[in-house]
């Protein structure tokens, strides 16, 4: 059994998981970030991904390095097995995941607490046009994804809408997490 807890953060592209989390780890010292491996190129003021190529990602999966991993956007997202040191460890993690892996990360990892961010499709249109990452056709692909039902799992789900700053999203999120016992 782990000992930390794994708070997954998912929703939509664009609704500010990313944001959220670094907000949330400067509200709450002890609690830390999962940095993902992702086949696409580092970017500036991203989440602090690592990249590699597919041949590097796929050789990882093969070795068992992944204790998650999915398809998404044209890109392999991949969480390294090395959290399960951290979670043994008592330490709390933070991780963004696609809604399609939940029952997966459950399944390994009981202590599993699902924080599910939301916005108006007006909210995340503007979102993403202002992160400026993606060209508009990508955007336009994100969009048509944003409305993916949560599935049901035995997984407790806070759902945060995030129409509001994001210091105070934090502080709300930190608050409501913690409130759940698993
Ligand atoms: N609460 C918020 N209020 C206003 N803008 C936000 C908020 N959260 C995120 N953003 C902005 O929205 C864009 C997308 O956020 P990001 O964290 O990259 O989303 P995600 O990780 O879910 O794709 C960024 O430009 C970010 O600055
Ligand atoms: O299956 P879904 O729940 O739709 O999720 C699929 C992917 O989309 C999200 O990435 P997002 O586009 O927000 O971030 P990214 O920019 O890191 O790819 C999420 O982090 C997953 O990697």
């Amino acid at each position: 059994m782990t000992k930390g807890r794994l708070i997954a953060v998912v929703g939509p592209s664009g609704v500010g998981k990313d944001t959220l989390m670094r907000a949330m780890v400067a509200e709450r010292p002890g609690l830390r970030r999962v940095r993902r491996v992702i086949t696409r190129p580092a970017d500036d003021g991203g989440e602090g991904h690592e990249p590699v190529t597919e041949a590097e990602f796929e050789a990882r999966r093969k070795e068992g390095g992944f204790a998650l991993d999915w398809r998404a956007h044209g890109l392999r997202y991949g969480v390294p097995v090395g959290i399960c040191m951290d979670l043994g460890a008592g330490r709390d993690l933070l991780v963004n995941l696609s809604r399609g892996v939940l029952a997966q990360a459950q399944a390994r990892y009981p202590r599993l607490i699902v924080l599910h961010l939301t916005a108006t499709p007006e909210v995340l249109a503007a979102r993403l046009a202002t992160r400026g990452r993606e060209a508009a056709g990508d955007i336009a692909e994100r969009l048509e994804g944003a409305e993916m039902a949560l599935a049901e799992g035995a997984w407790p789900v806070v759902t945060l809408d995030t129409d509001a700053p994001v210091g105070r999203l934090a502080k709300r999120a930190i608050k409501l997490v913690y409130g759940v016992k698993t």
